[in-house]
């Protein structure tokens, strides 16, 4: 790519997306007051300690923003000197609308997107939704691209609001799934598994599933009725979850509330 990947907030998320671009032989460089100088350097990444250093950094700059929601605009704001009408930026932070990224920039003029990735970049295995700016480029899309298909899949939304409903379904929904096998666990325990061995048998499932699902071969629910025999012992786990009160109601409220509360989140931010 030319110009430089620049990425403020080297956390959990910041750091999954920095191992898939530096595997791709990609450099960056980090800006991160916690950041790991040592892991950093590992990966091939340049640490920035002072803004000004930016200064010799090759142009243009595509910054990816990985920072908490609550600090993303004043990091962008920080940013906005050496941003100019060439540039992109990428915000990953929940709830942080385009209007709000763009108010931080003030008069720089970058490209804008707001992304929602998810925690399985750090597999390689990631789902990441965004959303551009009307008017943004082809080239500048592609390159937004680049930044999330080297750690899994990506998908354009037509609308901002729809960015909500993707971090109520694939940003949170990792953890509904380990959750799912945290319960499943439990449960194994209290038929009489030893808490390793239900632990065991919960996790190779999960991962079992979603080795099944990524091939792709066959839809979720062609999947799941390769498991379920008629009368058998699925079927019976079945009824329970598809009853009153049961899966669908309740991933329906658990993911209305994720939802609601990225939309709560904006306020705050802006
Ligand atoms: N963790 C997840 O599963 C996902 C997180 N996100 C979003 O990613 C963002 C980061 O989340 P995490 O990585 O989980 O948080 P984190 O707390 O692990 O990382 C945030 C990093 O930002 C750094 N930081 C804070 N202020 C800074 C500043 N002004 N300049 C540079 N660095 C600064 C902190 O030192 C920290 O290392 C959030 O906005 C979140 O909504 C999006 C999708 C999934
Ligand atoms: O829980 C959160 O706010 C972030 C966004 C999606 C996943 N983690």
């Amino acid at each position: 790519m030319p110009g430089s990947r620049v990425l403020i907030g080297c956390g959990r998320m910041g750091q999954a997306l920095l191992a898939g671009w530096t595997a791709r032989g990609e450099t960056a460089f980090v800006i991160d007051p916690s950041a790991d100088r040592a892991a950093l350097a590992a990966l091939g990444a340049v640490v920035i300690d002072r803004l000004d250093d930016l200064a010799a950094v090759p142009k243009p700059l595509c910054v990816l923003v990985a920072v908490k929601p609550a600090d993303a605009q004043a990091a962008i704001a920080g940013l906005a000197p050496w941003l100019g009408p060439g540039d992109l930026v990428v915000s990953v932070a929940a709830g942080v609308p385009i209007a709000a990224l763009r108010r931080a920039l003030g008069a720089a003029q970058p490209g804008v997107v707001r992304a929602m990735p998810n925690i399985a970049a750090s597999a390689g295995a990631a789902m990441t939704a965004a959303v551009a700016e009307p008017g943004l480029d082809a080239g500048r899309r592609g390159l937004c691209e680049s930044l999330f298909t080297c750690v899994g899949e990506f998908v354009w939304l037509a609308d901002e609001p729809l960015l909500d409903a993707a971090t109520a379904i694939s940003g949170s929904g990792l953890a509904y799934v380990f959750s799912l096998g945290e319960q499943l666990a439990q449960a194994g325990v209290a038929l009489g598994l030893a808490d390793d061995v239900a632990a065991r048998l919960a996790r190779v499932t999960l991962s079992g599933a979603g080795a099944l699902a990524a091939r792709g071969e066959a839809s979720l629910a062609e999947l799941r009725a390769q498991v379920t025999s008629p009368s058998g012992t699925t079927a019976a786990a079945l009824a329970v979850l598809d009853g009153p009160g049961g899966l669908g109601e309740l991933i329906a409220r658990a993911t209305t509330a994720a939802a609601r509360r990225a939309a709560e989140m904006t306020p705050k931010v802006q």
